[in-house]
């Protein structure tokens, strides 16, 4: 019997707040991964980002946590990881990448991979310093076609993460209306030459559900059911989360942290 690479996805973002469409992602990215014969995804972790992040609007990570945890009961493989939202400060995504692959390693030592005889890691230091006689889990990032186009921005993304991403992990990137993740690719000498690395998977319903849009609507009053799970709805309600002063949150100081940490960066083309 050929032996299916076990994968784990790994969604990084603001989840602010979950709506379907985060976790169409996951399903869209299953089937993709599941027809190329190579993979078998055990397993999809949503991590949403860490308070410090400085984007304007987002309510605290205490809020989008129980809400992607309600928005989850549906999934029998999907799950909600706060460790990144319980950080001191903001953290690279590659950092919650190296976290998560280092669990899943963990996790491999006491559970079995399904169909497999494989033994236990010894090592938990890397995709590529694990043991190649036997089958490695992977964990890729799963994101929307706007989160590729981030990489291009100026001082934004470490030239060596991206190289890290790309080469170690490997991106999974759903189409999303307004961006074009193959250009992204053509774009950039890095992306180009770790493209095999690259699933491009093509949404065959396109809509444009974004977080942001959802947010203007509630504030608007506006029914937002079926883009967003009831229990979803439900909590927001309860809470009132997302009002005229919460989306004041951050504004004006967007992404923050981030600019900081770009004087330190060099762009990804130079
Ligand atoms: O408007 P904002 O607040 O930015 O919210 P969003 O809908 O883009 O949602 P997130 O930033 O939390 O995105 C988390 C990930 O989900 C992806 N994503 C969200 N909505 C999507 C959509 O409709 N199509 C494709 N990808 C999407 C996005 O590209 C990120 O990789
Ligand atoms: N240099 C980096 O590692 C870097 C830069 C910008 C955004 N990010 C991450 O990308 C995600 C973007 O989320 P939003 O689309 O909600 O802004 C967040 O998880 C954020 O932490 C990482
Ligand atoms: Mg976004």
């Amino acid at each position: 019997m050929k032996r299916l690479i076990p994968l784990t996805l790994l969604a990084c973002g603001s989840f602010n707040p979950i709506t379907n469409m985060h976790l169409r992602l996951f399903e869209l990215a299953r089937d993709h991964l599941h027809q190329t014969g190579k993979y078998q995804v055990v397993g999809g972790i949503i991590s949403p980002v860490n308070d410090n992040y400085g984007k304007q609007g987002l309510v605290t990570a205490k809020h989008r946590i129980a809400m992607a945890r309600l928005a989850v009961e549906t999934s029998e493989w999907i799950r909600v990881d706060p460790w990144e939202s319980e950080q001191r400060h903001w953290s690279e995504t590659i950092t919650v990448l190296r976290h998560h692959y280092k669990e899943l390693l963990k996790s491999d030592h006491i559970r079995k991979l399904p169909g497999e005889n494989n033994k236990p890691i010894e090592k938990a230091a890397g995709p590529s310093l694990a043991p190649s006689f036997r089958v490695v889990p992977e964990l890729k990032l799963l994101c929307g076609a706007d989160f590729l186009k981030t990489f291009q921005v100026p001082n934004l993304w470490k030239k060596e993460d991206v190289l890290e991403i790309v080469s170690k992990f490997g991106l999974v990137c759903i189409s999303r209306a307004g961006s074009d993740p193959a250009q992204c690719i053509t774009e950039s000498e890095l992306l180009k030459r770790y493209q095999y690395n690259i699933h491009l998977v093509k949404e065959w319903v396109r809509n444009e559900i974004s977080a942001t849009n959802i947010r203007q609507a509630l504030r608007k009053g506006q029914s937002v059911k079926y883009l967003v799970p009831d229990s979803v709805i439900a909590y927001i309600k309860q809470h009132d989360i997302y009002t005229e002063e919460t989306e004041r949150k951050n504004e004006g100081a967007l992404l923050q942290p981030l600019k900081q940490y770009g004087a330190m960066l060099s762009p990804l083309n130079d």
